[in-house]
């Protein structure tokens, strides 16, 4: 490692960088590896360590080192002996408390687990095959048990859900639907707000909120979200797909509130699909990113945050489906892959709790609460909706 030494000269002082050994404390074994806190020299930040990673790996003959965390003048080091991702195996549980599914592997040996409280939207983007669907999968076994609500829009003539029907709540195939349901879904969060505010709190997951009164939380998965936004005729379907655009929009900025949480999956998500795309986005703060055809889709995804990011998720092999770089709760990002879960398997665990989905009508038609000022309310949700999308930079 460098460091920074104070170096005598015969005119003064000038700073030299030298290699200098990293000070390593007591290595602590973990189930994949090891654990070890390294102690900066002077000069030296994180940041020192986070460009030497790949060197500290072959130095030490392990598969990775991670720095998973940092004190002033110290740095956690973690290093996986073998590659965590070769095979995530599944055959257990994957739901992990409410609203929790364990969706996959971390390569630190760790648990993938999307909490739609923490994280409430999610992007998940892949070329074709590269594991995308297999992701929902793995959401829709680990949410089957759950007392939430299911809803697929999806765009694939509904070859990707229709297996799992029985479960949803509702199913929407083609775009007129799916703007009928999002006409819905925002209506229920507009009640969901009168709830709300009948019980002065500001969010369905209060304390305050009694149970019995605590609403459904509701998971919209959307596949192929590109078929929402493609005109093939832009006069006669602009205003569909404006409507669209305009309703997911509300959702992503309001759903969190009320219970309401997106997963968008698809292949592409670029600003040429219109500026409702770009702005949709921009809410939807969890990222995977599969394996992808370009730099450009790999950049959409995960964002200008850190190029390593895109750098690894353009390195995802086409023999290892279901692997991604996921950003979610903790900012950082990670590799992943998801646990394999068949369409037999979600769809055998559809079946199993067919039970838990509550009608479309009994959602829509929500609790008996009196509104009290329906104007003033439907100014409430106009208030946080979504700018008019002809004035969003693209
Ligand atoms: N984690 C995984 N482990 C092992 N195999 C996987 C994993 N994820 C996906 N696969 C396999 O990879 C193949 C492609 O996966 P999947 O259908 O999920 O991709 P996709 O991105 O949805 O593709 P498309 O867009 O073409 O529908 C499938 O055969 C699937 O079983």
């Amino acid at each position: 490692m460098r460091g920074l030494m104070i170096a005598k000269q015969r005119r003064g002082l000038r700073r030299v960088e030298v290699e200098r050994a990293p000070r390593l404390g007591l290595l602590r074994p973990t189930p994949t590896g090891f654990r070890v806190t390294v102690r900066l020299h002077d000069g030296q930040t994180p940041d020192d360590y986070e460009r030497v990673l790949d060197k500290l790996a072959h130095a030490w003959r392990v598969h990775s080192v991670r720095l998973v965390g940092w004190r002033p003048g110290k740095v956690t080091l973690v290093a996986t002996m073998t590659d965590p991702l070769e095979t995530v195996a599944g055959g257990h549980s994957l739901a992990d408390g409410l609203l929790r599914v364990r969706v996959g592997r971390l390569d630190s040996g760790e648990w993938f687990v999307i909490d739609f409280r923490k994280v409430p939207h999610w992007l998940n983007v892949g070329a074709t095959q590269s594991g995308k669907s297999n992701l929902a999968n793995a959401l829709i076994a680990g949410l089957a048990p759950q007392p939430v609500a299911l809803v697929g829009f999806d765009l694939k003539g509904g070859v990707e859900f229709t297996p799992y029907q029985r479960r949803l709540s509702a199913l929407a195939t083609e775009r007129a639907e799916c703007a009928r349901l999002l006409a819905d879904l925002v209506g229920i969060i507009t009640s969901r707000m009168a709830l709300c505010r009948q019980h002065r709190v500001k969010n369905i997951w209060h304390p305050r909120l009694p149970e019995e009164a605590r609403p459904t939380p509701i998971v919209v998965l959307v596949d192929e979200v590109a078929e929402l936004f493609l005109m093939a005729d832009p006069k006669a379907e602009k205003e569909e797909v404006a409507a669209v655009a305009t309703r997911l929009l509300r959702i992503a900025q309001l759903g969190r509130a009320f219970g309401i949480y997106l997963v968008v999956c698809g292949q592409r998500v670029g600003s040429d699909l219109g500026p409702g795309v770009t702005a949709l986005r921009a809410q939807l703060t969890g990222r995977i990113c599969h394996m992808v055809n370009d730099d450009e889709t790999a950049k959409m995804c995960l964002g200008d945050m850190d190029s390593r990011a895109v750098a690894a998720a353009r390195q995802i092999s086409a023999d290892r489906p279901g692997t991604a770089v996921v950003l979610g709760a903790d900012s950082r990002w990670h590799m992943e892959r998801s646990v394999h879960v068949t369409e037999e398997e979600a769809e055998a665990a559809a079946e199993e709790h067919a039970e838990l989905a509550p009608s479309w009508a009994l959602l829509t038609g929500g609790p008996a609460i009196e509104v009290a000022d329906a104007e003033e309310l439907e100014q409430a949700v106009d208030e946080f909706a979504a700018p008019d999308l002809e004035d969003l930079p693209v």
